[in-house]
């Protein structure tokens, strides 16, 4: 692993994110963490923060709870590096068995939340895992869905916040982000 710091990796890892004026929608600025996977070294550069935070963090998690969709391939490399299981946390019907529903509000319309029920028990500490805080509609609404299967939700990790969305305000667990807007 690199000697360099998570913030030097990080100032790096910026310059491989593009951002998309008025996508998907006129006035949003979309920031696509997808130009990392797109070039081996942004890879390995998000692989290696992700590796130097677990070594931080260590000991502390039982599992990582990966939001859909982007947070699917972030949750995966940070639960290898933790060495803890990971589940994903996706829209209604999507996953089978036992499941924990939340439902949530939208801007314009409600939806519902679902997290199988085989890993998350009464006390396990999970540390919830996305791409980008925006509004933190979707984190709030996620750490709400564990807490229903008893497990203690202990941090939130997300590669990008976009600061002046003040979604810290909502979430009452600590927030790591690694790269600012
Ligand atoms: O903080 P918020 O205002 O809730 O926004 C953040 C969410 O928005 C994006 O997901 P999106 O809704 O685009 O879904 P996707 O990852 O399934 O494409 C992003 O990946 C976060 O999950
Ligand atoms: N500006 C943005 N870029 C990427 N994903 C987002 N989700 C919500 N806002 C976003």
């Amino acid at each position: 692993m690199s000697t360099t710091s998570i913030e030097d990796d990080a100032l790096v890892l910026k310059s491989y994110i593009k951002s998309y004026p008025d996508f998907p929608l006129p006035g949003i600025l979309f920031r696509d963490i997808f130009n990392v996977f797109q070039n081996t070294d942004g890879l390995k550069l998000l692989n290696n923060i992700l590796k130097k935070y677990a070594t931080e963090i260590a000991g502390t998690v039982d599992c990582v709870a990966m939001l859909e969709a982007r947070g699917f391939l972030l949750g995966t490399l940070m639960a290898l590096h933790l060495n803890v299981p990971c589940v994903p946390v996706r829209k209604k019907g999507k996953l089978p068995g036992k499941v924990a529903q939340l439902e949530y509000s939208l801007e314009y319309a409600k939806d519902v939340l679902e997290v199988q029920l085989d890993v998350l028990k009464e006390g396990k500490k999970v540390l919830v895992i996305d791409d980008l805080l925006a509004t933190g509609g979707t984190l709030d609404a996620s750490i709400q869905l564990l807490r229903k299967t008893g497990a203690e939700v202990v941090q939130a990790v997300v590669i990008m916040e976009l600061v002046d969305l003040e979604a810290r305000k909502k979430i009452d667990i600590p927030i790591k982000s690694f790269i600012q807007y």
